[in-house]
């Protein structure tokens, strides 16, 4: 493990104090680095844990050296890495496993992440079971339901406490509406549902403050249902989005981290176990979601509300009724791939 001894001195003084340890599995690579790097700026973040198969000490070394609170520690696989990275995790958020090239989909990832990601919330489970669980690897739409599966059969499921991360659809959707009106993206509000990935995406523009025409509706909806591919094809085999995706994981990070101060309640976006088409089988589901404030020290309390899709225009309709039947067969497979 990596810990410069001014590190261990900074920790020793913040852990008398309310702490946030925030932990990153997959630290090393295209997102875990700008991501860690976006969390090291969080100044409620106390302890930041970097874990990942190849160059976490490099990747912590290197984080250690910039003057913001928080105390980074580096972690490999070798003598229990995992298990130190983990303990007294408050945060872990998960952007190990590959990325896709052209071509394929987000399911064609499934076959090397499910696995990864599997053995990483078997960790979880047995040394930061009370960790609020954050999923980025793809695909999302599986691997939250795999981290569910694996955290009840240890008996540590709280579905208030696992998210998969969606916060980049509606980062698009926001942009790609700014600029289209000619207005201030970060303060363009869209809603996004559904889960990650393709006809899964749904966008409700109709409850945006903006008018569209219908072709601009038609070319927004694929175009935020896409974006990943444009990115995808521009990397040109190298990659996906990593940069925007770090942005979007830290933001919903920071989010839980802030709600967790209790001044008031923060609504993101996220994937979570949802009642909003339980009766339709669908168990999990991307709506708004208020994030809890505190209940001990500085610890988030998860999911507090799911907001419902308020009114829908028929496309929008039509929309869902896309993204069911694929959204139910991601969830199985993942559910499937536990059991
Ligand atoms: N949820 C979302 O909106 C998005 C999700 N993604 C997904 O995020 C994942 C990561 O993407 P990139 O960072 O670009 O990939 P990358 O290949 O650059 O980095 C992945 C990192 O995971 C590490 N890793 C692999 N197995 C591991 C294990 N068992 N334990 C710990 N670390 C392990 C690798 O060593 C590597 O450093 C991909 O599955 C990608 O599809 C990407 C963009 C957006
Ligand atoms: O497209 C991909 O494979 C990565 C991703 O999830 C995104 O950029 O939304």
């Amino acid at each position: 493990m990596f810990t410069s001894i001014v590190a261990k001195r900074a920790f020793s003084t913040a852990t008398k104090q309310k702490s946030t340890k925030v932990t990153v599995l997959g630290a090393a690579g295209g997102i875990g680095q700008p991501l860690s790097l976006l969390l090291k700026r969080n100044s409620q973040v106390n302890h930041l844990s970097v874990y990942d198969i190849v160059n976490a000490p490099g990747v912590a070394a290197d984080l250690s050296h910039i003057n913001t609170n928080a105390v980074v520690t580096g972690h490999g696989p070798e003598n229990n890495g995992l298990e130190t990275a983990l303990e007294g995790s408050d945060i872990v958020v998960i952007p190990a496993g590959i990325p896709r090239k052209p071509d394929m989909t987000r399911d064609d990832l499934f076959s090397t992440n499910a696995s990864i990601v599997r053995d990483l919330a078997t960790a979880i489970a047995k040394h930061s079971p009370k960790a609020h669980v954050l999923i980025i690897s793809n695909p999302v739409n599986s691997t939250v339901p795999i981290v569910a599966e694996v955290l009840k059969l240890h008996g540590v499921f709280d579905p208030k406490r696992l998210f998969g991360v969606t916060s980049l659809d509606v980062i698009r959707a926001s942009r790609f509406v700014s600029e289209l009106k000619d207005t201030d993206g970060s303060k363009t509000k869209i809603t996004v549902v559904g889960g990650h990935s393709g006809v899964t995406i749904v966008p409700l523009l109709s409850q945006s403050s903006h008018s569209f025409t219908e072709d601009e509706i038609k070319a927004l909806t694929h175009r935020i249902q896409f974006g990943g591919d444009e990115v995808v094809k521009a990397k040109n085999g190298t990659g996906s989005a990593t940069l925007s995706m770090a942005f979007a994981g830290a933001k919903f990070a920071n989010a839980l981290i802030s709600a967790a101060s209790g001044k008031k309640t923060v609504t993101e976006p996220t994937y979570v176990q949802s009642p909003l088409f339980a009766d339709e089988g669908i168990e999990f589901f991307a709506s708004n979601v208020d994030l809890g404030v505190r209940v001990s020290c500085f610890r988030p309390n998860g999911v507090e509300k799911i907001h419902g899709l308020g009114e829908l225009s028929p496309y929008e309709e039509s929309l869902i009724a896309a993204a069911i039947p694929e959204l139910r067969d991601n969830i199985e497979k993942g559910k499937k791939f536990v059991a």
